[in-house]
């Protein structure tokens, strides 16, 4: 038998990236990222309001460059058996489009528009709109947020969809449906966006759409309206049937089959979000937690329905039927800034760098950061006197969303120096896993392995070591640079009828793991006593 190829393309919150990959063996032949061009300039942001937008364009020049990138170096041959694509996207990342599915922002009247844009996952300008849907679903005769940990997000669909309406006339007018990013990107490659007849991600619907096949699909028309009667009416233009990622969403269209120099035989899989997909790509399996650690962190655990379906899990992003694999349970945390914390700091340190000594000081000063303090980080003592800070620099995903809440740091004095700051930082990113792993334990759910995915995961030997000490856990991370794409890679093979299941996939083109961190036995008990005090300041910050 001939050896068939799939393409699996990851769109992270700041880059894109495609893999061509043999469907029999695993081996990557081909890979190309694309930073977003609008994004990168910072346009449509406004950080200060939490504001993040991104522009449709970014995203289609991503799909063409990456895909193209991709296939560059491959012989005509191997183009002609590329069999699958499967795209990954970040989520809840909704944008408005118009009757034809075209996103607002490619219309001219929109084009710099942020609000007819896709509203990446870590915009938080719906707070009030997320905690006005809590309030009425919560005294509702069924209460839609039960599958979603109980508490609605404003990094999700609806609050987000609410606010938008509230805040632009033009989107109101204009705005005949809304779709995830992860469903259009994959919509466009069939050349049917119609948003009444696109298959839409099962991941994406049930995680930030309230979607469950208990309230026959999305939340009632009654209960929409009476939240706002903006969303009168809206749900006749949305989707009743949702659709897991071993299916297909259509076959490549003629325009992209030449754009991409691919046949119009190529089956285009349904869409999800990238950690649902980075999980399959990490080799998930029943009761592994998998995190993808990078900008934020995102955890998955998949169970089987019959074991844990019937009970509902407080705090978490979702218990979703077929979010990561068909017949499974896929369960949902994370936290909404873990590399971001990171990320902050520097930028504090490098702006009045770059203000006073220039960019190319700066941007020199920016590479060399944080390996400079992880390693200065790393020699530092771990006393039950240190420094203690707070992860919620970009509010709190999981346990118990809450996006209001702010970052603190506690214990500094005159002999407080940037290493010992940073400490404090990667920390604080490791005990708000702590709580998520506790969490999940408390609620019964058992965790029987951790498995690290992601930028972070990959680059930081000193960030893994202390999660590893925090979480008093060993840490296996997956050899796969890209595992998101890797894992698109495999669901374009099931969706292409390549392999039969995701776990088949898995076992041919599984990577396995190249590295294994274990608690350091000398650090676990001050890490308690340590891990106590964030608690104790996170209760004092958020008034408990
Ligand atoms: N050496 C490092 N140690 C710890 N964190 C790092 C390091 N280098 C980069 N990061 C963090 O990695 C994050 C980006 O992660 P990555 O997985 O590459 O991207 P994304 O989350 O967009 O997919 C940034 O927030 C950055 O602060
Ligand atoms: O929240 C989700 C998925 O549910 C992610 O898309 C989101 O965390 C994106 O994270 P990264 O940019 O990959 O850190």
């Amino acid at each position: 038998m001939n050896d068939s190829y799939v393409i699996g393309v990851d769109f992270g919150s700041d880059s894109v990236r495609a893999l061509v990959v043999n469907a029999q063996t695993g081996e990557t032949i081909g890979t190309h990222v694309h930073e977003y061009s609008r994004w990168k300039q910072g346009l449509y942001c406004d950080p200060a309001r939490s504001q993040f937008r991104q522009h449709p364009l970014d995203y289609l020049e991503g799909l063409t460059e990456t895909i193209n990138g991709a296939l560059a170096g491959v012989t005509d041959e191997i183009r002609k058996q590329v069999v699958g694509i499967s795209i990954d996207t970040t989520g809840s990342t909704p944008g408005p489009v118009d009757e034809t599915g075209l996103p607002l922002a490619l219309r001219p009247d929109f084009s710099e528009n942020p609000n007819g844009m896709f509203i990446l996952w870590k915009d938080h300008t719906a707070n009030a709109e997320a905690e006005e849907l809590n309030n009425l679903a919560h005294h509702w005769d069924v209460d839609y947020t039960k599958y979603v940990g109980g508490i609605y997000s404003s990094e999700w669909f609806w609050a987000k969809i609410l606010r938008t309406l509230r805040v632009d006339e033009a989107v109101r007018q204009h705005a005949f449906s809304w779709v995830e990013h992860c469903d259009w990107i994959s919509a466009v490659l069939t050349g049917n966006t119609n948003p009444l007849t696109i298959r839409r991600s099962r991941c994406a619907a049930g995680h930030k759409a309230l979607w469950h096949s208990e309230f026959d699909g999305l939340p009632s028309d009654e209960f929409l309206t009476r939240l706002d009667p903006l969303l009168s009416g809206l749900r006749e233009h949305l989707f009743t049937d949702t659709y897991t990622s071993d299916l297909p969403i259509g076959n490549l269209s003629a325009e992209w089959a030449e754009k991409l120099g691919l046949s119009t035989d190529v089956v285009v899989g349904v869409g999800a979000f990238d950690a649902h997909m980075g999980a399959i790509g990490a080799e998930i399996e029943p009761y592994a937690f998998v995190r993808i650690i990078g900008t934020s962190t995102c955890d998955i655990l998949m169970a089987p329905n019959e074991e844990i379906g019937h009970r509902l899990i407080r705090g978490i992003c979702g218990q979703v039927d077929g979010s990561v694999a068909p017949g499974m349970l896929g369960l949902e945390a994370g936290q909404s800034a873990f590399g971001d914390l990171y990320a902050w700091f520097a930028g504090l340190i490098t702006g009045p760098v770059r203000e006073l000594l220039g960019t190319e000081a700066a941007d020199t000063l920016s590479r060399q950061l944080i390996p400079h303090l992880s390693a200065q980080a790393a020699k530092l003592p771990v006393t039950p006197t240190d420094v203690i800070a707070l992860d919620w620099i970009n509010g709190r995903r999981t346990p118990d969303a809450n996006h209001t809440l702010k970052a603190a740091i506690s214990g500094l004095n005159l002999g407080t120096d940037a290493a010992k700051v940073f400490k404090a930082l990667v920390e604080a990113t490791a005990f708000g896993s702590r709580s998520i792993v506790d969490r999940f334990i408390e609620e019964g759910v058992p965790i029987k392995k951790v498995i690290a995915i992601g930028g972070v995961a990959k680059k930081s030997a000193f960030v893994m070591q202390t999660l590893a000490d925090v979480l008093n856990k060993p840490i296996q991370v997956a050899s796969a640079d890209q595992a998101c794409a890797l894992g698109a890679a495999m669901c374009a093979s099931v969706a292409a009828g390549v392999h039969p299941t995701m776990e088949a996939a898995q076992q041919a083109m599984g990577s396995g793991f190249d590295a294994e961190y274990h608690p350091r036995p000398e650090h676990v008990a001050t890490y308690e006593t340590l891990y106590q005090k964030y608690l104790a300041l996170g209760a004092f910050v958020e008034g408990r």
